[in-house]
C-alpha cells in the first residue's frame, strides 16, 4: 500500500508526552446534525485534547466544514439545521440552553478558508475584538496587537505599516491578520478550516510553522484537503467519510497503519 509517511518538516520531533494524560478541550458524544432532511453528521465521537493539533481529512462532503462549525456554533445560522447528542467544551454542554454563544465564541477563534480581513487597517482588525469587548485604552489596545501580531509571526512585517488597510498586504499576510485577530481575544480553542487552499506554498509552511508554535499556548482543530498537511502538522487525525468518523488516531497510525481499509484507500489516494 501506498502511505504518505508523517515527515515533519516544520520540526524534527514532536514535544515528549507529559507524565499527565491530556485534558479534553472538546468531547462529542453521538452528535447527529441534519441540514433539513440531509443527515450530515452521524453519531461523531470524538475526544479532542487540548495543546495539540487535530486533523480533519476526508473526501469532499464528508462533513468536515459542518464539524467544524458546529464546534462553535456557526452551524446554527443555517435554519434548517437540527442536532442532537452532545458536545462538551470544557465539560460544559454547548447545546445547553444557558450555554451563551457569544461566551463559546470568546474562547473559540476561527480561521476561514479565505482570508477575510476587515477593509479597515491593520491595527483596527487586530483590536476589533478586544474593543468590543470593552477595551478601550490605547496602550492596552497597543500591547494586545503587538503581542497578537508577534503570536501570528507576522509584527516583523507590519509593525511599520499598522495604518494601512489591511488589503494592501499579501494573501498569506493577510491569514496572519486574521489569526492575530483571533488570537486578540485569548482564545483557548483556535478552528481553522482549510486555512492555506488559498495561499502559495511559501505561505502554507509559514502558516504550518505558525501552528506548531500555537499548539503551545492553544488547542487547534485544522480541516484540511492536504494530506500531506495534516501529516506534518497534526498530533491526531480524525477520518471523516460521509458524515461518519471512520477513523480517528495518533497521526502517525492513520497514516502509517490505518485500522481502517477505507482509510487506507482514502489516503493512498484511490478515492476523494
Ligand atoms: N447549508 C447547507 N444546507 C444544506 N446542506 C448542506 C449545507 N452545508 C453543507 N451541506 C451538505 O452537508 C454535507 C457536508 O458538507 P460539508 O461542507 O460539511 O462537507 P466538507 O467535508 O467540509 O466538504 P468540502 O471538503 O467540499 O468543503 C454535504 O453533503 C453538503 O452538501
Amino acid at each position: 500500500m501506498t502511505t504518505i509517511s508523517p515527515v515533519k518538516t516544520v520540526k524534527e520531533s514532536k514535544p515528549k508526552e507529559q507524565n499527565s494524560p491530556k485534558k479534553s478541550v472538546y468531547l462529542t458524544k453521538q452528535l447527529n446534525l441534519w441540514y433539513g432532511d440531509k443527515h450530515a453528521l452521524k453519531n461523531i465521537d470524538l475526544d479532542i485534547k487540548e495543546h495539540e493539533v487535530t486533523a480533519i481529512i476526508g473526501p469532499s462532503g464528508c462533513g468536515k466544514s459542518t464539524y467544524i462549525k458546529t464546534l462553535n456554533r456557526m452551524v446554527e445560522l443555517v435554519p434548517s439545521v437540527k442536532t442532537s447528542g452532545e458536545i462538551l467544551y470544557r465539560e460544559r454542554n454547548i447545546f445547553d440552553a444557558n450555554y451563551g454563544v457569544e461566551e463559546l465564541r470568546t474562547k473559540v477563534g476561527m480561521v476561514f478558508q479565505k482570508p477575510n480581513p476587515f477593509p479597515k487597517s491593520i491595527y483596527d482588525n487586530v483590536a476589533y475584538g478586544p474593543r468590543i469587548h470593552g477595551i478601550k485604552n490605547k496602550k492596552i489596545l497597543d500591547e494586545i496587537v503587538e503581542k497578537s501580531l508577534r503570536g501570528a509571526a507576522i509584527w516583523d512585517e507590519v509593525k511599520d505599516r499598522l495604518n494601512e488597510n489591511a488589503y494592501s498586504i499579501s494573501g498569506g499576510q493577510q491569514q496572519r491578520i486574521c489569526i492575530a485577530r483571533a488570537l486578540a481575544i485569548e482564545p483557548d480553542v483556535i478552528l481553522m478550516d482549510e486555512p492555506t487552499s488559498a495561499l502559495d506554498p511559501i505561505s502554507t509552511l509559514k502558516i504550518e510553522e505558525l501552528v506548531q508554535e500555537l499548539k503551545k499556548d492553544y488547542s487547534i482543530i485544522i480541516v484540511t484537503h492536504n494530506m500531506q498537511q495534516a501529516a506534518r502538522i497534526s498530533d491526531k487525525t480524525a477520518f471523516f467519510l460521509n458524515g461518519e468518523v471512520i477513523e480517528y488516531d495518533d497521526t502517525d497510525v492513520i497514516f502509517s497503519n490505518p485500522s481502517d481499509k477505507r482509510t487506507e484507500d482514502y489516503i493512498s489516494g484511490r478515492f476523494g
